[in-house]
Order: C-alpha cells, then sequence, then structure tokens
C-alpha cells in the first residue's frame, strides 16, 4: 500500500526525534567512557608511585593497598567493556534504528499506540519508549499478526485489541530507503528480496522477516524441552539462534550466554553461525559438538577415532575385509537394544559385591572390611559407584591422617623411612581397593553380554551378538578407540557417577537433532537434565546411516510428552522452488512442506563417460557462475578422498579451497567439500560432484545426497560419469 506524503513527512520526523535521542545517548556513553579512561590512567599512574616506594619494612601494608588498586583497575576495565559494549548498540542503532511498526488499539482504551520495533530498546529520560526490542512482548504481535485482532502476553496477562497498522521500513544509513504498509503476512516482497541476493557472508540474522510459525519456537516456553522437526532450509539453525538471544532479553535478570551452550556438528559450522548473535547485540554463546564435548570427558589420554574418520570409513571401506563386520558392530551399539543392555549392566555393576580387606597401619587396625562393606553396600547405596568409591576412600584418608602425623613425628632417624615405606604401601592398598577402571568395565559388559540380556527383546542371532563381541573385544587390544565404542563408554561414565557436574548450563540447543544416537540423547539426559533442552533436526538429513536418533519416539522415554512439546515447521526459505521441488523428489515420500515462491533454472543433471570430464566441467561453470556474480560455489563430493582429488585437479586453475577437516574456519568462496562436512551450511551455487551409479551406489545414502542437494540457495548442477545413481530416479 502506498504511503503518502503527508506520512512520509511524520515518519521522516518520528526518524528524527529517534536519530536525536540515540545521539544524545551514545554522546553520553562516549563521555563516560572517557572518563572512566581518565580514571584509569591516573589510578594507574597512583598505583606505580605506591609501588615504586615498596620497602621490606612496611611491605605487608603496601600489599593490601597494592591489592586494592588492583580492584579498582578491575572494575573500570569491566565498565569500560560494559559501556563499549552499549556503545556499539548505539551505533547500530543510528544506522538502522527500526524495522517495523504496529499500531495497536488495545480493548477499553481510547485510541491506537505506535511501538516501532527495532534490534534494541531506546527509552529517554521521560521513560517513554521510543522503540521496543523486537523480543519485546508487545513487538510479538508484529510476527504473529495481521491488522485485525491480535493480543499478546505480558507479565500482567493477556491483553487483547486490534492492529489497526502494521509497516515495515528498511533504514539505512539513518536514512528510510523505503516503507510499505502490509495488510498480511511480513510481506513476501522483502523476504523475496533478502532471499534473492547472493551469500556475501557467514550467517545473518533473520529478525526483520521472522515467520509465525518461527516465531512460535523462539519464544515458546510452555514446556521444558522443545522438539523442532523442519525441512531443509526452514530456519532451524536460525530460529534456534534467535530463541537464544529472545532468552537471553526475558531472563537478562537471571542468566548471561554462559548459562546457554549449543550443540552443533562441526568447527566449521560454529564458525559460520557465529555472527548471527553479535549482530543482535548478544555475546556469543558457547558452542561446542558432541566430539569435542566426549573427548574431554573420556580424557585425551586415550586414542580415539575421529567422528569424521569414521565417516569417511562408512563411505570409502566397503572393500576392506573387517568392514560387515564393523558395520553390524557400528548398528548394534547405536541401537535401541543395546542401550537396554548397558542400562542392565549399570544396575548389576552397582550391586554387585566388591571385596574389601581391613586396613591396617602401624599395627593398628584402620577401619576393617566388614566396615568398608557396610558403607559400599549400605550406607553410600544410593550413590553411583565412583562417588561411594570417592567416599570411601576419602574416609580411609580422614582415618589414617592422625595416626600417620603420629607416627612421622615419633619415627627418628632411619626409622623414618619404613614409615614412609609402609605409608606407601596402605596409600597403594587404598587405590587398589578404590579402584575404578571405565575401560575394563567395558570391555567385562562385552566379556559376558550374554549376560545382560534378559527381559530384551534382540533383533541379532546368538551368532551375531558372538560375533559382535569378539570382534570389540579384539580391537579394545590392537587399535585406537573407535567411535561407536565412545558414546557407550561415556554413558557408563556418567551413570557410574564419574562425569562433572553441568548445574550452571541452564538452556541446551541441539542443532541437527537427527544425528545424535538415542544412546547419545542419554548423555544429554545425564548432562542437562536439569536444563531445558530445544533440539532441532530434520529426519531426512540424516547423514549417517547408522548412527541417527531414527524416530523422535525412540528418545520419548527421555523427553516424555507431559514436559516436551514436539513442533513442525513447513515452509522452507532456502532454496529456489525448482531445486527445493527436484531434491523432494530424491526422498521418495511425501512431504508437505512449502517454499517461498522464489524462481529459478531448473536444477542443470548430466553425464559424461568419464569422471575427468565431470572436473573439467565444474572448472568452466566455477569460471561461469562467478562471472555472473555468484559469491560462494560448493562442489560437494561423497567423500573426503574424492574432494581431495577434484580440488588437486582445480588448484591450479583457479581460486578455489578445500574444507577436508572439522575444525576448520568457514569459507565463503569457492570451495570443495565433503557431503556429510556441508550439513548445514549453504552456497550459492551448488556441484554435486558424481552423482553416479558407481558412487552413490546404496539406499543408505540417499538421505546424505539429499543434504548435500538442499545445500543449494539459487543454482544446482548435478553431475556424473556412466549411469546416473538409482537415488535420482525419482527427480
Ligand atoms: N524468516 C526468514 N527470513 C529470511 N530468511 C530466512 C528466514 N528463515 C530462514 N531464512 C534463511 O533461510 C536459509 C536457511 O536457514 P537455516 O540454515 O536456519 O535453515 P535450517 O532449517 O537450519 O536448514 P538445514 O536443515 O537445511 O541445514 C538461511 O539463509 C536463512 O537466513
Amino acid at each position: 500500500m502506498g504511503i503518502n506524503d503527508v506520512e512520509w513527512k511524520k515518519e521522516s520526523e518520528w526518524l528524527d526525534t529517534v536519530l536525536k535521542e540515540a545521539h544524545k545517548q551514545l554522546d553520553e556513553k562516549r563521555h563516560l567512557n572517557d572518563k572512566i579512561k581518565r580514571e584509569n590512567i591516573e589510578t594507574q599512574r597512583e598505583l606505580w608511585q605506591e609501588v615504586g616506594s615498596v620497602s621490606i619494612a612496611n611491605e605487608l601494608d603496601q600489599l593490601s593497598d597494592f591489592m586494592s588498586y588492583i580492584d579498582i583497575l578491575r572494575w573500570q576495565k569491566r565498565s569500560h567493556g560494559f559501556i563499549e559494549k552499549v556503545k556499539e548498540k548505539y551505533e547500530k542503532m543510528i544506522l538502522s534504528p527500526y524495522f517495523g511498526r504496529i499500531d495497536f488499539h488495545e480493548s477499553g482504551e481510547a485510541g491506537a499506540e505506535k511501538f516501532y520495533i527495532g534490534i534494541s530498546n531506546l527509552v529517554n529520560d521521560d521513560y517513554d519508549v521510543l522503540i521496543y526490542d523486537w523480543r519485546a512482548p508487545v513487538s510479538g504481535m508484529f510476527y504473529d499478526y495481521e491488522i485485525g485482532e491480535a493480543s499478546y502476553v505480558c507479565p500482567e496477562g493477556v491483553i487483547k485489541g486490534r492492529l489497526t497498522l502494521k509497516r515495515q521500513y528498511k533504514i539505512t544509513n539513518g536514512k528510510i530507503e523505503y516503507m510499505f504498509d502490509s495488510n498480511l503476512k511480513i510481506d513476501d516482497e522483502i523476504l523475496q528480496e533478502i532471499l534473492s541476493k547472493s551469500t556475501d557472508d557467514k550467517m545473518k540474522a533473520i529478525v526483520t522477516t521472522i515467520q509465525r510459525e518461527q516465531n512460535k519456537v523462539i519464544r515458546n516456553e510452555e514446556f521444558k524441552n522443545l522438539i523442532v522437526q523442519g525441512p531443509a532450509g526452514s530456519g532451524k539453525t536460525s530460529i534456534a539462534l534467535h530463541r537464544v538471544a529472545y532468552l537471553l532479553y526475558k531472563y537478562r535478570e537471571k542468566i548471561t550466554s554462559q548459562n546457554i551452550v549449543i550443540f552443533s556438528p562441526n568447527q566449521i559450522f560454529n564458525d559460520y553461525i557465529s555472527n548471527v548473535l553479535p549482530q543482535l547485540g548478544e555475546d556469543n554463546i558457547s558452542q561446542t559438538t558432541f566430539k569435542e564435548y566426549m573427548h574431554k570427558a573420556l580424557g585425551y589420554e586415550l586414542n580415539k577415532e575421529d567422528y569424521y574418520d569414521m565417516m569417511e570409513y562408512i563411505l570409502s571401506s566397503q572393500d576392506s575385509p573387517a568392514y560387515q563386520r564393523r558395520m553390524n558392530s557400528i548398528k548394534y551399539k547405536s541401537s535401541m537394544e543395546f542401550i537396554h543392555v548397558l542400562k542392565q549392566y549399570v544396575n548389576h555393576v552397582q550391586k554387585a559385591g566388591r571385596s574389601f580387606d581391613d586396613i591396617i597401619f602401624g599395627g593398628k587396625l584402620i577401619i576393617s572390611s566388614k566396615e568398608l562393606r557396610e558403607l559400599f553396600h549400605n550406607d553410600y547405596i544410593d550413590l553411583p559407584i565412583k562417588r561411594r568409591l570417592q567416599k570411601i576412600k576419602n574416609r580411609i584418608l580422614y582415618l589414617l591422617e592422625p595416626y600417620e602425623r603420629k607416627s612421622i613425628n615419633e619415627a627418628a632417624g632411619n626409622k623414618i623411612y619404613s614409615v614412609k615405606a609402609e605409608l606407601n604401601e596402605v596409600y597403594q592398598q587404598v587405590d587398589r581397593l578404590t579402584d575404578f577402571n571405565l575401560i575394563d568395565l567395558y570391555m567385562k559388559l562385552f566379556e559376558n553380554l550374554e549376560q545382560f540380556y534378559h527381559n530384551v527383546n534382540t533383533e541379532y542371532t546368538k551368532e551375531e551378538i558372538v560375533d559382535i563381541k569378539s570382534y570389540t573385544l579384539e580391537n579394545f587390544k590392537y587399535h585406537t578407540l573407535y567411535y561407536e565404542d565412545q558414546t557407550p563408554l561415556l554413558y557408563l561414565k556418567g551413570a557410574f557417577g564419574d562425569l562433572p557436574k553441568t548445574t550452571d548450563i541452564k538452556y541446551v540447543i541441539i542443532d541437527e537433532a537427527q544425528d545424535y544416537t538415542p544412546l547419545q540423547y542419554e548423555v544429554f539426559h545425564q548432562l542437562f537434565d536439569h536444563a531445558s533442552i530445544t533440539m532441532l533436526g530434520d529426519l531426512n538429513q540424516s547423514i549417517n546411516p547408522y548412527m541417527n536418533v531414527g524416530d523422535y519416539n525412540n528418545i520419548s522415554h527421555i523427553f516424555s510428552e507431559d514436559n516436551t512439546c514436539i513442533m513442525s515447521l513447513s515452509k522452507s526459505y532456502r532454496s529456489t522452488a525448482e531445486i527445493t521441488r527436484f531434491s523432494r523428489k530424491l526422498l521418495n515420500k511425501e512431504v508437505t512442506a512449502e517454499s517461498v515462491a522464489r524462481h529459478g533454472d531448473e536444477p542443470i543433471v548430466f553425464g559424461f563417460n568419464k569422471e575427468e570430464y565431470i572436473k573439467e566441467r565444474i572448472h568452466r561453470d566455477i569460471i561461469k557462475y562467478k562471472g555472473k556474480g555468484y559469491k560462494s560455489i560448493g562442489v560437494i563430493t561423497r567423500t573426503k578422498k574424492q574432494a581431495k582429488e577434484v580440488y588437486d585437479y582445480l588448484k591450479d586453475r583457479v581460486e578455489i579451497k578445500v574444507l577436508i577437516d572439522d575444525d576448520e574456519e568457514f569459507l565463503n568462496d569457492v570451495i570443495v567439500i565433503p557431503a556429510y562436512l556441508a550439513k548445514g551450511l549453504e552456497f550459492d551455487v551448488v556441484i554435486i560432484f558424481n552423482a553416479g551409479e558407481g558412487n552413490y551406489n546404496s539406499e543408505e545414502e540417499r538421505l546424505l545426497l539429499y543434504t548435500a542437494l538442499t545445500r543449494a540457495l539459487h543454482v544446482l548442477c548435478v553431475y556424473y560419469s556412466g549411469e546416473p545413481t538409482m537415488l535420482l530416479q525419482g527427480s
């Protein structure tokens, strides 16, 4: 709807008012910071004068003076940092103070009130709110309603009324570029304009165009846990980050970025999303990967296989003689059945008897075996075994201490050596008695695997179980710790009470939730039982055929119905309608999701006689698409090995990088990357390297290929040599 001159004038005047206020507050902050800086220099000068005159005689007095200076300096540094951040907020505000406005006529009131919505609040000295933060309760209506009846929930209750106007602005460098009224949902025009651009950076904030279904997830707080299923490109990662920003705003008195953790697939992805929270004026939160967490928790001394090395093995070692045995072992260790077995085993170990000896030192009984048994089997029985043993150890050392002191004090000359030797023996005995060896415990489970099958329905034959058992035991002797054994070990460690507490974490976000096994969710539960967990994923994008959640029913015993809400998203934003349609066919099933009506060319599917010819074509394509102005081009291969090959061919011909390690920085450029590392990322142009039958030849890789195709925003080229993979037959 057009906006007349009178309205334009009013809007320009309002913008002036807002900018004046923002400038004024920015100046105040600048002055304040200058003042703190001056004070800081003064404090440092005084400090060095004091320190310069330190003398031995009055050292202690001066030390305390010195410490108080240090406290002041620390305080000044903190204030300076804090004000710097507020300053940045105003600097951004001056460029683009708001992006939306709603006029809301509250029931029972005389007229409508205007609410301008931006990245952060602006309040003047009279407490008039000139701009409302997008996360404020009233701002929710901007995303949730069209013109007409509307309501919002605030601490006072539900406020009802009517929206009489909804206006959107594009303000850059403090000037209104355009504005328009939208009677319907946040207008597709703006959305289309945003989506049709070439990606020029890492992931961006979407605060101006959050859609209603996305807003529901961002603000959902009815349930402790939230599971969000949404198709490729439906904004799950974006939502996850905006939800974090929302929680940080809503609970700003209670939580900080330190209380939230996000689990993401790898460091490349962490880097890719690292701009969003700062764009929203928030500190980045701690981002970790399951692998990283597990690595720390299991200890660096164990030689552990990397997740992506396992992926590479699964995809490229079909010809290895042990391949099938390993696949069976991976499947088994990721199964629900194995969780039941592990639980029975934990129960067994917790209850199992343990023998204790009398502890004697210097001929005195420190504690009897009977008392130790009593502590272990009765007094501490409710504690997990590791904690019980720790407590017993502490108890023995506590009882031993007075005798130890006395004997050392009384011993003279050579006798001291014999006392120390005896003490040493006692310490060793205590260590033996309270020993807890995780690897041994895991080995014992496999040695006696059949024993833990009471009431467990098995999908495996006796022979298969025997084989998995011997395979596992053999590998433990000769190899590094395979990835599939790491989560079970971590689970046991947690169940036996040997993982550190994480009670300061109040919110956990798990992105790409489809790629965690039910056992990994058991570990999340052990670790973050007290926290609120948001899981976002797409079951159609499981990159690993054997290690995934399978179905959210598999974790319903952990995240029960009464405290977990499952929400679905229906719309995709990333790809053009043509690319979305093409990639959905690969799924071989009905997907009801819509996509934003943004159009582009049909995907190109083209066959070559030889793989070499694909590489030549990719070379020409890179030049062509760069020439057309596309910034990011992702050549996606099936394996790391292929990524290296393609890179080796192209590296001297065009500007190109290869991403094959999961701890690299994200590059928004021309890159070659294996599909399993590309999940979660996006590129203007995606070129699939060899979707030939000889490459993608198993049904199990359908979802991996789907994940690769759905990374494309504007252009998708699928090249193959020989015959195309049967996976593409529907496309
Ligand atoms: N409401 C929105 N307004 C503008 N852009 C959006 C919106 N929602 C999503 N997008 C854009 O769509 C793209 C896909 O978003 P995102 O990566 O968050 O989706 P996803 O569901 O996590 O994808 P995938 O599961 O395929 O990895 C991004 O470029 C994002 O900026």
